[in-house]
């Protein structure tokens, strides 16, 4: 099948498209990339999110809804046109949307007990309607709906691509939050160990969107952090932030680390009268470091850490990193053969292909769910292909 997997995460930069051909042996899904497009969200769009996923108003959240859903059949129709396909050669879209909100811990309603609630937008319908291509979408509140926290949802991926018969492998995800999957040697989706780890970019961005008054959304290449002095006080303060302690399941988002979070942290900062480097500098080691004290939950050997998501540009994330794991090498998604760019894009592009095969993706001891389930909502695109379907589903 070939399928388009599109994604925007918490760092809500923009939509990433990613075209696979996917074809399953002995049990084991295939993937062949075809081509990646991604889609910027204007600055102005990147801040309207980051402030709705916090105090939103429904008018936004609607209309939001819909607009993004606009953006994400183009990103689709951009990579498709960039393979040289055309849309009715593809056979399946899987959007993972945009994560405004989530709220895995639940709050407690009567007659109902704990509810659980996640939300992601980015209008389904308007991707079929656009692509004429059936797309899944919503992957996480069936999770959530089993007993589960509904993320991280990626893990089945990590194991499809990077598991190994001898090496016991952690792969790590540096995005907006960061996240570790422990791949045993010779191990299965049922052995690995995966959970949220805490800060990633998030908290890095908002520090240098907050001190350069909205000119700047990232530090390239982390050359901010590299010129400034970790605060060593400041970074064993931070190693304690509740997240970092709590056993998985874990799962967390902007709620817990976005700008309230960061608005203290800059408080702390001219307080200690440290500079916004050195802020940056510990904040990157910082992440680094609840990255390494992730291996408290993981039995089996470590032999490669292999990092993907934007944080790999960040060289001082990356350099505290290798003084984490040292001697264990750190390498990257790209130099394993997948694209750090790519991947989670290329992950809801699997998982839709596996609902659509009826095989379950979430992963029970990574989410806390109580069962394998079938993730997704369907949108069938053209009548035909919905006849495809339920020709499968006999
Ligand atoms: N050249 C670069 N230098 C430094 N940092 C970068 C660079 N390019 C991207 N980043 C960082 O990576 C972030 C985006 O990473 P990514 O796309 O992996 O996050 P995400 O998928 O939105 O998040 P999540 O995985 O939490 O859902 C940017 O917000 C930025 O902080
Ligand atoms: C609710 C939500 O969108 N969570 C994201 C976020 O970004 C990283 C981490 O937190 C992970 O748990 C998850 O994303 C990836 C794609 C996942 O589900 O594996």
């Amino acid at each position: 099948m070939k399928v388009v997997g599109l994604m925007s995460g918490t760092s809500a930069d923009g939509v990433d498209a990613a075209l696979v051909s996917i074809v399953r042996r002995g049990g084991t899904p295939r993937i062949t990339p075809l081509a990646f497009a991604s889609l910027p969200y204007p600055r102005s769009l990147q801040q309207r999110i980051v402030e709705l996923s916090l105090h939103g108003c429904v008018d936004d959240i609607c209309h939001l809804n819909t607009y993004l859903g606009e953006l994400f059949a183009k990103a689709a129709l951009r990579v498709i046109q960039q393979s040289k396909c055309r849309p009715a050669d593809i056979d399946l879209i899987g959007s993972h949307g945009q994560t405004i909100h989530h709220l895995p811990k639940g709050r407690r309603e009567p007659g109902v007990g704990l509810v659980r609630s996640t939300l992601q937008i980015g209008e389904p319908a308007v991707i079929a309607e656009r692509t004429g291509i059936t797309t899944v979408a919503n992957f996480r509140p069936r999770d959530m709906a089993a007993g589960g926290e509904g993320a991280p949802l990626v893990p089945y991926a990590h194991a499809v691509a990077f598991g190994h018969a001898r090496r016991g492998r952690l792969v790590v995800n540096i995005g907006g939050i960061g996240n570790v999957t422990y791949l045993p040697p010779g191990g299965g989706v049922a052995d690995l160990r995966a959970f949220d780890t805490g800060p990633g970019n998030m908290v890095l961005d908002a520090i240098v969107h907050e001190s350069s008054k909205g000119q700047s959304a990232y530090d390239a290449g982390g050359r901010r952090a590299r010129k400034g002095t970790v605060n060593r006080a400041l970074l064993t303060k931070l190693m304690a932030h509740p997240f970092l302690t709590r056993c998985p399941p874990k799962s967390t988002g902007r709620e817990e680390f976005g700008a309230p979070f960061v608005r203290n942290l800059l408080a702390t900062q001219r307080q200690a009268r440290l500079t916004v480097e050195d802020l940056l500098a510990t904040c990157a080691a910082w992440t680094a470091e609840a990255i390494g004290s992730s291996r408290r939950w993981v039995t089996g050997e470590i032999h490669d850490v292999i990092v993907g998501g934007g944080g790999v540009y960040n060289r001082a994330i990356m350099a505290s990193l290798r003084q984490v794991f040292e001697p264990t090498p750190v390498l990257t998604f790209d130099e394993c053969g997948w694209s750090s760019k790519a991947f989670e894009a290329t992950a809801f592009a699997l998982l839709a292909y596996d609902t659509y095969h009826g095989q379950c993706t979430n992963v029970p001891q990574a989410t806390g769910a109580h069962h394998p389930v079938l993730l997704g909502a369907v949108v069938p695109g053209s009548p035909h292909m919905l006849t495809k379907w339920a020709r499968l589903a006999r």
